[in-house]
């Protein structure tokens, strides 16, 4: 059953219309990269997946937006539920000027969670889940900022998995890294797919075919073409994605 469905999806920033009729569905447990050229809406896209568009000024959206079959655009949903079940990891790690321990219970807290136990419970568990626990446990109390960029990633990842989301957007979250740690998120990333649905924005084409099921290639603020990713890369249907994955503009 697909998690994510999303129809006739229309964005507008003021007059400029940055997403054009989306149409697609995302199943359960799965990696959805979206590819495309700079500009094309793909974060666009992925923060209309949580409401993160909600706090830009004149943007209007049309459409629907279903998660687990509930409209998130209908004037009821809390979008701090929302957020909650669809967490998110931005292109730099942004840790809290806070320590290890305190980045990853952070979510927890707000949620209302005091229990000492519990708490460390949990961020222990996120942080396995993060593959950074044999690297900090015996740092939880140091600055989360004097972790070295791939592990500040791996620590907002566990910061997210801390409140037990179902979905998880990542908008390039290793484009600021290098080769070493962008192979152990990735590998991470394959591991979390288990447990979670992944949607993730990235201009490496070589790691939406590594790592994801299905690819969506966006151009203008259009979806071109969406389908399994072994497919799309071997066997495109439309002439804009070939050009694309080969290099031809983009
Ligand atoms: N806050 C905003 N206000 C106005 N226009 C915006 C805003 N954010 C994005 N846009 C415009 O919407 C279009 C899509 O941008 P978006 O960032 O979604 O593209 P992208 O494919 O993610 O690009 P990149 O790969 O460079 O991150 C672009 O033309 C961009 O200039």
């Amino acid at each position: 059953m697909a998690i994510i469905e999303v129809k006739d999806l229309n964005l507008y920033y003021g007059e400029k219309q940055a997403l054009k009729n989306i149409n697609l569905e995302i199943e359960k447990n799965s990696i959805t990269a979206l590819i495309g050229p700079s500009g094309c809406g793909k974060s666009t896209f992925l923060r209309t997946l949580n409401r993160m568009n909600d706090m830009i000024k004149d943007v209007k959206i049309e459409g629907s937006v279903k998660i687990d079959d509930v409209e998130i655009y209908d004037k009821n949903i809390s979008v701090e539920i929302l957020r909650k079940n669809v967490g998110m990891v931005f292109q730099q790690p942004n840790p809290f000027p806070k320590s290890i321990f305190e980045n990853v219970a952070y979510g927890l807290k707000i949620h209302g969670i005091k229990d000492k136990s519990l708490l460390n419970e949990i961020v222990e568990t996120s942080l396995k889940g993060a593959a950074l626990w044999d690297e900090v446990k015996d740092d939880l109390k140091k600055p989360a900022l004097g972790l070295s960029g791939g592990q500040q990633q791996r620590l907002c990842i566990a910061r997210a998995l801390a409140v037990s989301p179902d979905i998880i957007l990542m908008d390039e979250p290793t484009s600021a890294l290098d080769p070493i740690s962008t192979a152990k998120i990735e590998e991470l990333i394959l591991e979390l797919k288990k447990d979670y649905t992944i949607v993730i924005v990235t201009h490496n084409m070589q790691q939406a075919a590594r790592i994801s099921d299905k690819t969506a290639f966006f151009l203008n603020g259009e979806l071109i073409e969406y389908a399994d990713t072994e497919e799309l890369f071997s066997y495109p249907k439309d002439k804009r994605t070939e050009d694309y994955i080969t290099g031809r503009f983009g």
